[in-house]
């Protein structure tokens, strides 16, 4: 029976991390992934996202422009994005093994779960370890509907030929407004049901609702306080049927996702046969995301249950756990993070909304407008901008700022690094940028 010190379940970005740095530290070291190496970020998240969003991004401009310098739209070819993508991301997979191998990572592929606190079962060979590391991620939340089983999820998004011509997205939250704006811009036809009375829930509501306005104002069709009921096959084409206060209505359309939300990926591991405790966020860790249940279980990423389910936050939990295994003490500690949903425009936040704020009890200022009007915003001949900053009156500090604008993740960039620094509101706005730049109207929130 092969034996390791430390043995890590998922190759995502935390996986991976786990993995290599303890075996570049002389540990023993077993790694296995059931999909292709190289995680949701690399391979169905944010990289092939980002790189298709390329395209979209140059046909909003363009289009923006035409007629103020450019002749013509621009015009998208979807399945040219998706191969321009895949250039990038398809060698991901081979590499991160061919990595791991050559650090002297043990790689294994397939489903493998617990027998016991120590020892795994893989396609009826046993594996025991000192040491294991939960890192296996999120999948689509299911919708627990009939006719589910007609639902793509956001994976499937880049396997997509071309943009379909109608598609409805189940969930206006991260995944379902990002993909819907790159749909729109490939001139599909989409609708968005979202059950909440509001898109982008955890978002500040001024911004949240400006996107929804923007998208609206882009042709895309938002349906909120509706509740999908059944999905139905109709030839080659489904019927979406939902719930709203009024009544039951039904849409029809060529393709439909999923993007309720996402749920720990932790079934198939079978955790409790090693008795270590689960809840609906994850594997249940302490301030060294170590399991609650069994010490020698560390849990880091998505998947850990003190997580929110963005990348940077997996790469920083993956070196926390990588320090604890390593003996040296590390605490998680929670840090403030910017996130952006790449729509076009961004909308994004760091810190606290207004709501959350008030709740706390914080005496704070609110710098809010509508900036459209603004130089940078005209420059580019966009419509939308919009900011509300909250800044605490005694201590002069930041409590949170959101953003909804064409460079919004560049300017949270740069509030994090206020918030980080604890740098006075004063003192920001006596800094000097670039001029003119979108990091220079922070001088101006
Ligand atoms: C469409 C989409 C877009 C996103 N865009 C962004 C973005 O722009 N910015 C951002 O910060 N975050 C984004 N995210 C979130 C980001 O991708 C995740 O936070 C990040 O990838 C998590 O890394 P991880 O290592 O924890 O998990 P993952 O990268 O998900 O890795 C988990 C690995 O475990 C494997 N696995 C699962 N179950 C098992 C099992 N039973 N046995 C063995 N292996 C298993 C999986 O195959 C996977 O390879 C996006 C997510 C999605 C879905
Ligand atoms: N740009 C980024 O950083 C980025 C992009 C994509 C995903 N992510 C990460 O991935 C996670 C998952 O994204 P997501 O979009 O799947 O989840 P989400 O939680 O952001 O959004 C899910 C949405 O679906 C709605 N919903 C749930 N059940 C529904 C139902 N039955 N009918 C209609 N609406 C329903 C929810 O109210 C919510 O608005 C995010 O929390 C985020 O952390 C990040």
């Amino acid at each position: 029976m092969e034996k390791f010190d430390v043995f890590v379940f998922g190759t995502g970005t935390a996986g991976k991390y786990v993995a290599d740095r303890c075996a570049r530290n002389g540990k023993k070291v077993g790694i296995i992934d059931n999909r292709e190496y190289g995680g949701t970020c690399s391979q169905r998240g944010c990289d092939p996202k980002k790189l298709m969003l390329a395209s979209m991004e140059a046909y909003e401009f363009g289009k923006n422009m035409t007629g103020n310098g450019i002749n013509n739209i621009p015009e998208i070819d979807f399945n040219a994005a998706h191969k321009y993508a895949k250039r990038y991301v398809s060698d991901i997979p081979s590499n991160t093994e061919e990595m791991l191998k050559n650090d002297g990572v043990a790689c294994y592929h397939g489903d493998a779960h617990f027998v016991d606190e120590h020892t795994i079962e893989l396609d009826g060979e046993q594996i025991q370890s000192d040491i294991f590391v939960i890192a296996t991620g999120l999948k689509t939340r299911p919708l627990g509907i009939p006719g589910e089983e007609f639902t793509l999820e956001s994976g499937d998004f880049f396997a997509l030929q071309e943009a379909p011509k109608s598609v409805v997205f189940i969930g206006a939250g991260y995944i379902g407004m990002e993909f819907s704006h790159m749909l729109n811009r490939s001139g599909s036809r989409v609708t968005l049901i979202e059950r909440d009375n509001q898109v982008m829930k955890p978002f500040e509501a001024f911004t949240a609702n400006k996107l929804e306005a923007a998208s609206r104002d882009q042709g895309i069709n938002i349906i909120k306080n509706a509740q999908v009921s059944s999905i139905e096959k109709s030839g080659n084409r489904f019927i979406v049927n939902y719930a709203m206060e009024d009544g039951t209505h039904q849409i029809t359309c060529d393709t439909v996702f999923n993007t309720a939300g996402r749920v720990p990926s932790v079934d198939a591991l079978k955790l409790e046969n090693a008795n270590v405790i689960t809840t609906d966020s994850g594997v249940k860790v302490n301030e060294y995301l170590q399991s609650t249940s069994q010490p020698h279980f560390y849990a880091c990423g998505d998947v850990s249950n003190k997580n929110l389910p963005l990348t940077p936050l997996s790469s920083k939990e993956a070196k926390v756990v990588l320090n604890n295994i390593l003996n040296k003490k590390e605490k998680f500690k929670f840090p403030t993070i910017p996130s952006v949903a790449f729509t076009l425009p961004n909308c994004g936040g760091i810190g606290m909304t207004e709501e959350e704020a008030r709740e706390a009890g914080h005496d704070f200022e609110i710098h809010e407008r509508d900036a459209s009007d603004w130089f940078n915003n005209q420059r580019i001949n966009a419509k939308h901008y919009a900011f509300k900053i909250l800044v605490e009156k005694r201590t002069e500090q930041v409590l949170g700022a959101h953003i909804l604008g064409h460079e919004a993740a560049e300017q949270l960039n740069i509030f994090a690094v206020v918030m980080k620094a604890g740098m006075k509101w004063s003192d920001l706005k006596d800094t000097i940028f670039t001029y003119p730049s979108w990091g220079n109207d922070i001088l101006s929130m």
